[in-house]
Protein backbone atom coordinates (compact mmCIF):
# COMPACT_ATOMS: atom_id res chain seq x y z
CA UNK A 1 0.00 0.00 0.00
CA UNK A 2 1.77 2.91 -1.07
CA UNK A 3 0.74 6.29 1.82
CA UNK A 4 0.14 9.75 0.99
CA UNK A 5 2.37 11.94 3.53
CA UNK A 6 0.78 14.96 4.92
CA UNK A 7 2.25 18.55 4.65
CA UNK A 8 2.28 20.45 7.76
CA UNK A 9 -0.39 22.62 6.99
CA UNK A 10 -2.39 19.67 6.00
CA UNK A 11 -1.97 18.28 9.15
CA UNK A 12 -3.23 21.02 10.57
CA UNK A 13 -5.99 21.36 8.42
CA UNK A 14 -7.37 17.55 9.48
CA UNK A 15 -6.49 17.77 13.42
CA UNK A 16 -9.05 21.16 13.04
CA UNK A 17 -11.72 18.98 11.58
CA UNK A 18 -11.34 16.06 13.62
CA UNK A 19 -11.69 18.22 16.52
CA UNK A 20 -14.07 20.92 15.03
CA UNK A 21 -18.02 20.55 14.81
CA UNK A 22 -17.78 18.46 11.78
CA UNK A 23 -15.61 16.29 13.54
CA UNK A 24 -16.92 16.03 16.95
CA UNK A 25 -13.76 14.74 18.52
CA UNK A 26 -12.42 16.71 21.94
CA UNK A 27 -8.85 17.00 21.99
CA UNK A 28 -8.40 14.32 25.40
CA UNK A 29 -10.31 11.57 23.11
CA UNK A 30 -7.56 12.29 20.29
CA UNK A 31 -4.84 12.38 22.67
CA UNK A 32 -5.65 9.39 24.72
CA UNK A 33 -5.93 7.49 21.33
CA UNK A 34 -2.59 8.79 20.13
CA UNK A 35 -0.85 7.81 23.64
CA UNK A 36 -1.89 4.39 23.83
CA UNK A 37 -0.75 3.97 20.22
CA UNK A 38 2.53 5.00 21.13
CA UNK A 39 2.02 2.62 24.55
CA UNK A 40 1.32 0.03 22.37
CA UNK A 41 4.63 0.79 19.72
CA UNK A 42 7.09 0.61 22.65
CA UNK A 43 5.48 -2.60 24.30
CA UNK A 44 5.63 -4.09 20.52
CA UNK A 45 9.41 -3.07 20.37
CA UNK A 46 10.41 -3.09 23.48
CA UNK A 47 10.63 -6.26 26.34
CA UNK A 48 9.47 -4.61 29.64
CA UNK A 49 12.10 -6.35 31.58
CA UNK A 50 15.15 -5.27 29.64
CA UNK A 51 13.87 -1.92 28.62
CA UNK A 52 11.99 -1.06 32.17
CA UNK A 53 12.92 2.51 32.45
CA UNK A 54 11.37 4.63 30.13
CA UNK A 55 12.45 8.14 29.88
CA UNK A 56 9.58 10.18 28.63
CA UNK A 57 10.43 13.79 27.15
CA UNK A 58 7.41 15.88 26.84
CA UNK A 59 6.98 19.13 25.52
CA UNK A 60 5.02 22.07 25.72
CA UNK A 61 1.83 20.79 23.75
CA UNK A 62 -0.26 18.46 22.85
CA UNK A 63 2.64 16.06 21.37
CA UNK A 64 3.82 16.39 24.68
CA UNK A 65 0.17 15.70 25.97
CA UNK A 66 0.35 11.75 23.89
CA UNK A 67 3.48 11.62 26.19
CA UNK A 68 1.75 12.26 29.02
CA UNK A 69 -0.80 9.76 28.25
CA UNK A 70 1.73 7.07 26.62
CA UNK A 71 3.27 7.36 30.32
CA UNK A 72 0.32 6.13 32.14
CA UNK A 73 -0.61 3.23 29.71
CA UNK A 74 2.88 2.27 30.03
CA UNK A 75 2.98 1.99 34.00
CA UNK A 76 -0.22 -0.30 33.66
CA UNK A 77 1.73 -2.35 31.14
CA UNK A 78 4.48 -2.93 33.61
CA UNK A 79 7.19 -0.29 32.20
CA UNK A 80 8.20 2.22 34.74
CA UNK A 81 8.27 5.30 33.22
CA UNK A 82 8.98 8.74 34.41
CA UNK A 83 8.75 12.30 33.09
CA UNK A 84 10.70 14.94 31.94
CA UNK A 85 8.47 17.56 31.87
CA UNK A 86 10.85 20.90 31.80
CA UNK A 87 8.29 24.16 31.16
CA UNK A 88 4.48 22.95 32.13
CA UNK A 89 1.84 25.21 30.47
CA UNK A 90 -0.98 26.14 32.88
CA UNK A 91 -3.43 23.82 31.17
CA UNK A 92 -6.30 21.98 32.45
CA UNK A 93 -5.82 19.35 30.51
CA UNK A 94 -1.92 18.58 30.65
CA UNK A 95 -1.93 18.99 34.42
CA UNK A 96 -4.62 16.23 34.86
CA UNK A 97 -2.58 14.17 32.54
CA UNK A 98 0.48 14.97 35.14
CA UNK A 99 -1.61 14.52 38.15
CA UNK A 100 -2.90 10.83 36.83
CA UNK A 101 1.24 9.80 36.35
CA UNK A 102 1.97 11.19 39.58
CA UNK A 103 -0.94 9.20 41.26
CA UNK A 104 0.71 6.27 39.92
CA UNK A 105 4.06 7.55 41.53
CA UNK A 106 5.59 8.18 38.67
CA UNK A 107 8.39 10.49 38.78
CA UNK A 108 8.04 14.24 37.19
CA UNK A 109 11.73 16.07 36.84
CA UNK A 110 12.00 19.44 35.24
CA UNK A 111 15.88 19.79 35.38
CA UNK A 112 19.25 17.93 35.03
CA UNK A 113 17.70 15.76 31.72
CA UNK A 114 21.33 14.30 31.06
CA UNK A 115 21.45 12.31 34.25
CA UNK A 116 17.79 11.03 34.09
CA UNK A 117 19.05 10.16 30.50
CA UNK A 118 21.56 8.01 31.91
CA UNK A 119 19.45 6.20 34.28
CA UNK A 120 16.88 5.33 31.14
CA UNK A 121 17.09 2.30 28.56
CA UNK A 122 14.64 3.67 26.30
CA UNK A 123 13.35 7.43 25.55
CA UNK A 124 9.97 8.44 24.38
CA UNK A 125 10.39 11.74 22.26
CA UNK A 126 7.38 13.41 22.84
CA UNK A 127 8.69 17.07 22.81
CA UNK A 128 7.53 18.35 19.37
CA UNK A 129 4.84 17.30 16.72
CA UNK A 130 3.65 18.52 13.35
CA UNK A 131 3.47 22.04 14.94
CA UNK A 132 7.19 22.98 15.05
CA UNK A 133 8.88 25.55 13.08
CA UNK A 134 11.52 27.82 12.82
CA UNK A 135 15.09 26.32 12.38
CA UNK A 136 16.21 26.56 16.11
CA UNK A 137 14.92 24.49 18.88
CA UNK A 138 14.36 26.78 21.78
CA UNK A 139 15.88 26.23 25.55
CA UNK A 140 14.64 24.15 27.90
CA UNK A 141 14.34 21.91 24.96
CA UNK A 142 17.60 22.31 23.12
CA UNK A 143 19.51 20.55 25.17
CA UNK A 144 17.01 17.52 25.24
CA UNK A 145 17.81 17.64 20.98
CA UNK A 146 21.04 18.04 21.72
CA UNK A 147 21.21 14.72 24.31
CA UNK A 148 19.06 12.93 21.14
CA UNK A 149 22.13 13.94 19.07
CA UNK A 150 24.27 11.69 20.73
CA UNK A 151 22.84 9.03 23.10
CA UNK A 152 22.78 5.27 21.98
CA UNK A 153 19.79 4.94 23.75
CA UNK A 154 16.48 3.73 21.98
CA UNK A 155 14.40 6.45 20.97
CA UNK A 156 11.02 6.77 20.19
CA UNK A 157 9.97 9.64 18.22
CA UNK A 158 5.55 10.85 18.49
CA UNK A 159 4.90 11.83 15.20
CA UNK A 160 7.49 13.86 14.31
CA UNK A 161 11.44 13.70 15.51
CA UNK A 162 11.97 16.59 17.46
CA UNK A 163 13.52 19.06 15.90
CA UNK A 164 13.16 18.00 12.34
CA UNK A 165 11.33 20.06 9.87
CA UNK A 166 8.08 19.10 9.58
CA UNK A 167 8.65 18.85 5.70
CA UNK A 168 12.64 18.95 4.81
CA UNK A 169 13.09 16.45 7.88
CA UNK A 170 16.33 16.62 9.13
CA UNK A 171 17.47 20.12 9.54
CA UNK A 172 19.63 22.19 11.58
CA UNK A 173 20.75 20.95 15.02
CA UNK A 174 17.88 17.76 14.98
CA UNK A 175 19.63 14.82 12.69
CA UNK A 176 19.35 12.21 14.78
CA UNK A 177 17.56 9.19 13.73
CA UNK A 178 14.94 7.66 16.26
CA UNK A 179 14.80 3.68 16.31
CA UNK A 180 10.66 3.87 16.16
CA UNK A 181 8.89 6.48 14.38
CA UNK A 182 4.63 6.61 15.65
CA UNK A 183 3.23 9.09 12.89
CA UNK A 184 -0.24 9.67 13.89
CA UNK A 185 -3.04 10.04 11.88
CA UNK A 186 -0.78 9.72 8.56
CA UNK A 187 2.90 10.34 8.34
CA UNK A 188 3.92 13.70 7.65
CA UNK A 189 6.22 14.29 4.72
CA UNK A 190 9.70 14.06 6.51
CA UNK A 191 8.92 10.86 7.70
CA UNK A 192 9.94 10.08 4.01
CA UNK A 193 13.97 10.74 5.96
CA UNK A 194 13.34 8.14 9.44
CA UNK A 195 15.84 5.34 8.06
CA UNK A 196 15.31 3.74 12.05
CA UNK A 197 13.92 0.14 12.31
CA UNK A 198 10.18 0.53 13.12
CA UNK A 199 7.51 2.99 11.88
CA UNK A 200 4.37 2.42 12.82
CA UNK A 201 1.06 4.19 12.35
CA UNK A 202 -1.23 5.54 15.36
CA UNK A 203 -4.30 7.18 15.71
CA UNK A 204 -6.90 4.35 15.10
CA UNK A 205 -9.91 7.17 14.92
CA UNK A 206 -9.56 8.78 11.58
CA UNK A 207 -13.37 8.45 9.78
CA UNK A 208 -12.70 7.03 6.38
CA UNK A 209 -14.56 9.60 4.50
CA UNK A 210 -12.15 12.36 6.14
CA UNK A 211 -8.92 10.51 4.85
CA UNK A 212 -10.88 10.26 1.51
CA UNK A 213 -11.40 13.96 1.66
CA UNK A 214 -7.55 14.60 1.85
CA UNK A 215 -6.52 11.69 -0.17
CA UNK A 216 -5.16 9.87 1.97
CA UNK A 217 -5.68 5.63 2.94
CA UNK A 218 -6.58 4.54 6.00
CA UNK A 219 -4.42 0.95 6.49
CA UNK A 220 -5.86 -2.24 8.15
CA UNK A 221 -5.24 -2.45 11.29
CA UNK A 222 -4.64 -5.98 12.85
CA UNK A 223 -7.42 -7.05 15.64
CA UNK A 224 -8.02 -4.54 18.14
CA UNK A 225 -4.51 -3.27 18.33
CA UNK A 226 -4.32 0.46 18.42
CA UNK A 227 -0.99 0.47 15.80
CA UNK A 228 0.14 -0.88 12.34
CA UNK A 229 3.46 -1.63 11.28
CA UNK A 230 4.32 0.80 7.83
CA UNK A 231 6.93 -1.27 5.79
N1 LIG B 1 -4.68 15.35 14.69
C1 LIG B 1 -4.07 14.36 15.23
O1 LIG B 1 -3.87 13.38 14.59
C2 LIG B 1 -3.67 14.42 16.64
C3 LIG B 1 -2.56 15.13 17.05
N2 LIG B 1 -2.04 15.00 18.27
C4 LIG B 1 -0.71 15.51 18.59
O2 LIG B 1 -0.67 16.89 18.52
C5 LIG B 1 0.56 17.27 17.91
C6 LIG B 1 0.49 18.70 17.49
O3 LIG B 1 0.31 19.44 18.67
P1 LIG B 1 0.39 21.01 18.77
O4 LIG B 1 -0.27 21.62 17.59
O5 LIG B 1 -0.07 21.36 20.13
O6 LIG B 1 1.92 21.35 18.64
P2 LIG B 1 3.29 20.64 19.02
O7 LIG B 1 3.11 19.75 20.19
O8 LIG B 1 3.83 20.11 17.74
O9 LIG B 1 4.22 21.85 19.45
C7 LIG B 1 3.76 23.16 19.69
C8 LIG B 1 4.57 23.77 20.79
O10 LIG B 1 5.95 23.81 20.41
C9 LIG B 1 6.46 25.11 20.55
N3 LIG B 1 7.49 25.32 19.52
C10 LIG B 1 7.31 25.35 18.18
N4 LIG B 1 8.48 25.57 17.55
C11 LIG B 1 9.43 25.68 18.52
C12 LIG B 1 10.84 25.91 18.51
N5 LIG B 1 11.51 26.13 17.37
N6 LIG B 1 11.51 25.92 19.70
C13 LIG B 1 10.84 25.76 20.87
N7 LIG B 1 9.50 25.57 20.95
C14 LIG B 1 8.81 25.53 19.78
C15 LIG B 1 5.27 26.03 20.39
O11 LIG B 1 5.49 27.27 21.02
C16 LIG B 1 4.17 25.22 21.08
O12 LIG B 1 4.23 25.40 22.49
C17 LIG B 1 0.74 16.23 16.84
O13 LIG B 1 2.02 16.16 16.32
C18 LIG B 1 0.34 14.98 17.61
O14 LIG B 1 1.44 14.48 18.34
C19 LIG B 1 -2.72 14.17 19.28
O15 LIG B 1 -2.63 14.73 20.55
C20 LIG B 1 -4.16 13.98 19.00
C21 LIG B 1 -4.46 13.65 17.58
K1 LIG C 1 8.09 14.21 18.71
Amino acid sequence: MSFKFLSQKVAQLIDEELMGASGGFSVDQLMELAGLSVAQAVQKTYNSEKYSRVLVCVGPGNNGGDGLVAARHLYHFGYKPSLYYPKQPNKDLYQRLVKQCQNLGVPVYESAFVSHLNEADVVIDSVFGFSFHGNQVREPFKEIVQAFQTTSLPIVSVDIPSGWDVEKGPSGEATFQPDVLVSLTAPKICAEFFKGKHHFLGGRFVPPLLAKKYGFQVPHFPGADQVVELN
